[in-house]
């Protein structure tokens, strides 16, 4: 054993799916876990060190360092291409990106518009489809742009389909499947890699 190992995880949709993961492999988290609103949970038992982040911010966190490890959704991983290894695919929070619209209507000929939160995956997108588009960033709402004209198309995560659903847009396109993954700081690896790999073997089990 070499120290302390602090996590960075999620806020939000994949915490809990995350905390259940964690507690099946048999880490004692505490009921703070699951009703709290503190940032830093220290679980000495098992020399960790959780803090809590916002998803997309959790491999920042991770790449300074100050975060050994972190849990982060592919879809931020891809969006961010921060300086950090991904060791396992949790299999947790499971959707996927998508390209989407009104029915039945072409992208304009000239500089289509796509809204998206993830504007380095859609411009990455499109540039292997050759097609020349505007991005404009939004921090959510997505759907709402190709509704009051602001995009031609958005590109944005799809889980049930019900949001795109309920505002009359059909999916055109799949870009790639998302799920939550398990990354770590590359010297923290190199440092702490007794705990790590004794984490990923228990972890590896339950996935
Ligand atoms: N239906 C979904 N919508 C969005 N993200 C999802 C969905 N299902 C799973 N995810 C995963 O959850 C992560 C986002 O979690 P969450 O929705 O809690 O945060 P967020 O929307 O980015 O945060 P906020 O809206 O507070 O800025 C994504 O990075 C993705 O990997
Ligand atoms: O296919 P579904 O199950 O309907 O899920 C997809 C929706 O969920 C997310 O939005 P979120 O709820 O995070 O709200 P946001 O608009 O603030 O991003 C995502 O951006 C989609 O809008």
């Amino acid at each position: 054993m070499n120290g302390q190992l602090t996590i960075a995880m999620p806020k939000g949709r994949i915490f809990t799916e995350a905390v259940e993961l964690l507690r099946n492999a048999g880490f004692n988290l505490p009921p703070e876990f699951d009703d709290s609103r503190k940032l830093i949970i220290d679980v000495e038992e098992e020399n960790f060190r959780f803090i809590l982040a916002k998803p997309m911010d959790v491999a920042t966190y991770v790449e300074h360092g100050v975060a050994d490890l972190g849990i982060a959704g592919k879809d931020v991983l891809l969006e961010e291409e921060r300086d950090v290894y991904e060791l396992l695919d949790l299999k947790i929070s499971g959707c996927y990106l998508a390209v989407a619209g009104l029915p039945d209507t072409k992208m304009n000929d000239v500089a289509p518009k796509i809204a998206t939160k993830y504007p380095n995956i859609a411009a990455a997108y499109f540039r292997e489809q050759g097609e020349q588009v505007e991005i404009i960033k939004l921090n959510g709402s997505i759907e709402l742009a190709p509704l009051i004209g602001l995009a031609d198309r958005i590109v944005d995560i799809v889980s049930t389909g019900r949001t795109l659903k309920e505002n009359g847009l059909v999916e055109y396109e799949t870009i790639t499947n998302v799920t939550s993954r398990l990354i770590v700081n590359p010297v923290s690896y190199r440092i702490k890699d007794e705990r790590i790999s004794e984490l990923i073997k228990r972890l590896d089990k339950v996935i």
